[in-house]
């Protein structure tokens, strides 16, 4: 497992060894000891698969508040995603600011997304499948949200008119939640 691309010192995206034969390739998902070896030491609870019908699909952008917070490691296992990452850690010289990857079948990478950031994707395929664990259980009370489309954030999506869940439809804006997390306490 490699780190390509590290952003704000704290999200990942990496690359797993692909073994290539006749048959086909084989690959390790998740190795603990590899991922601890790049400074990921979260423990992994949950695992969550998502799968989407239609490119155009936009879920998020999504967080846990407070002690509900989650690290994710994601990557799709069909089709390709345009994955979003948006720094909502108060104090945060990046805060408010966003960063996007492609996570596909194909270039099978994963993103990495610690505490403090909020996450959404957009489907490029039909049929996209998604897998990610998080680190701290599910906990409806403490799920979030915030409007994909912020003037403030300012995110270039592939497609103007998603198609999105109800919840996602409602979501504030980044102005109007207080995202809890703070920079100095967490990351300094
Ligand atoms: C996230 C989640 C949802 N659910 C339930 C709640 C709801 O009835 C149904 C669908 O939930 P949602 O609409 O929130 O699913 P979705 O929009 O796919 O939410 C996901 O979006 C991406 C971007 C993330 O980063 C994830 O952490 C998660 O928030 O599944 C669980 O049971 N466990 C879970 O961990």
């Amino acid at each position: 497992m490699n780190i390509v691309e590290r952003v704000w010192n704290q999200v990942l995206l990496l690359e797993p060894d692909i073994h290539e034969d006749h048959r086909g390739f084989f690959l390790e998902s998740y190795r603990q000891d590899q991922l601890e070896r790049l400074g990921i030491i979260d423990y992994f609870v949950q695992d969550n698969h998502s799968y989407s019908k239609e490119p155009g699909i936009l879920r998020g952008l999504h967080y846990q508040q407070l002690e509900k917070a989650q690290s994710k490691l994601v990557r799709v296992t069909s089709g390709a995603i345009y994955d979003v990452v948006v720094d909502i850690r108060k104090g945060s010289p990046t805060y408010g600011e966003w960063v996007s990857f492609i996570l596909s079948e194909y270039n099978k990478r994963m993103l990495y997304v610690p505490k403090g950031f909020a996450h959404g994707f957009c489907t490029l395929t039909p049929n996209t499948n998604i897998v990610y664990k998080v680190d701290t259980y599910y906990s409806p009370d403490h799920d979030c949200g915030i409007k994909w489309c912020d003037p403030q954030i300012g995110i270039s999506w592939p497609i103007s008119t998603p198609i999105l869940s109800k919840k996602d439809e409602l979501q504030p804006f980044l102005a109007e939640v207080d995202t809890t997390f703070s920079y100095k306490e967490m990351y300094v």
